[in-house]
């Protein structure tokens, strides 16, 4: 089994504060991996740890090892923003370029990487569309605003933004938390199809949604992962009565 992702005895602290204490985690390739805890137990903290944000905020420190297909991606030879680019980021609330089109959005970062040439741009732009399932929805009007899409389809833009440039890895925090139910139900159907091509670990809160669409799931309290293991095994026996407490829904 080919492990994407090892984070190894990872700490990350703000100033004084331990937000993440000495996790130990596997991703495997291919696979979904839903982080789930109550609020403030680090689970967005963990994430970012996985593209290098807290590099930009003031007062974070992480410690421990990142592999990313085998690379210490805290090395002090690893430069951040190479780095970033192997690992797509999706937020909680949609964030499309607001001056750009449907299509510069989702072909932004080939273009900042130097693409030019209009027909491969135009390739990948509809395969990414069509890899987040929007496609349909945009194809005749890629040159309008981002903005004028529903906000479910600007956050299925974000992901086709993100699928553009092949990452082996794809973050994605609540992205479902400021959409409908409709827009997602549109987001989990997608998920089965987004792991043929790369790797997720999402951030949720809501936890039929972890048991929908995750593989493995990683419980996390007060900053320690207290369990981790195949979703089926964490919401059916979960071994440590934390957990259990946690997705029978006793506190949280
Ligand atoms: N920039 C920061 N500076 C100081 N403390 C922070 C910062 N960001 C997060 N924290 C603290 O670190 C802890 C973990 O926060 P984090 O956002 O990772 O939790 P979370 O599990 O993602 O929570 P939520 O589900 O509410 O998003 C919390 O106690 C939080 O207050």
């Amino acid at each position: 089994m080919t492990h994407l992702l090892s984070a190894q005895d990872v700490n990350i602290y703000y100033g004084d504060k331990h937000a993440v204490k000495n996790v130990n985690l596997n991703v495997t390739q291919g696979s979904v991996n839903a982080l789930i805890g109550p609020s403030g137990c680090g689970k967005t903290t963990f994430l970012r740890a996985i593209n290098r944000m807290h590099d930009l905020t003031p007062g974070a420190r992480v410690t421990g090892t990142i592999l990313l297909d085998g690379e210490n991606i805290y090395s002090p030879g690893v430069d951040p923003v190479n780095m970033r680019r192997r690992v797509g980021m999706v937020f909680q609330k949609p964030n499309p370029f607001p001056t750009m089109s449907v299509f510069d959005n989702v072909v932004s970062g080939l273009k900042l990487a130097g693409m030019r040439d209009n027909k491969r741009l135009m390739e990948i732009a509809e395969r990414s569309l069509r890899g987040a399932a929007l496609w349909e929805e945009v194809k005749d009007r890629l040159k309008t605003p981002a903005t004028g899409l529903s906000g479910g389809q600007q956050q299925r833009l974000c992901i086709a933004r993100a699928l553009a440039v092949e990452p082996e890895i794809l973050l994605m925090d609540e992205p479902t938390s400021a959409l409908d139910p409709a827009s997602t139900a549109k987001i989990e159907d997608l998920m089965s199809d987004l792991k043929k091509v790369t790797t997720i670990v999402i951030v949720t809160h809501n936890m039929h949604q972890a048991a929908r669409v995750s593989d493995t799931t990683s419980f996390f309290l007060n900053g320690d992962l207290v369990e981790h293991g195949q979703t089926a095994q964490i919401f059916q026996t979960p071994r440590d009565e934390r957990t259990e407490a946690y997705v029978t829904g006793r506190f949280g």
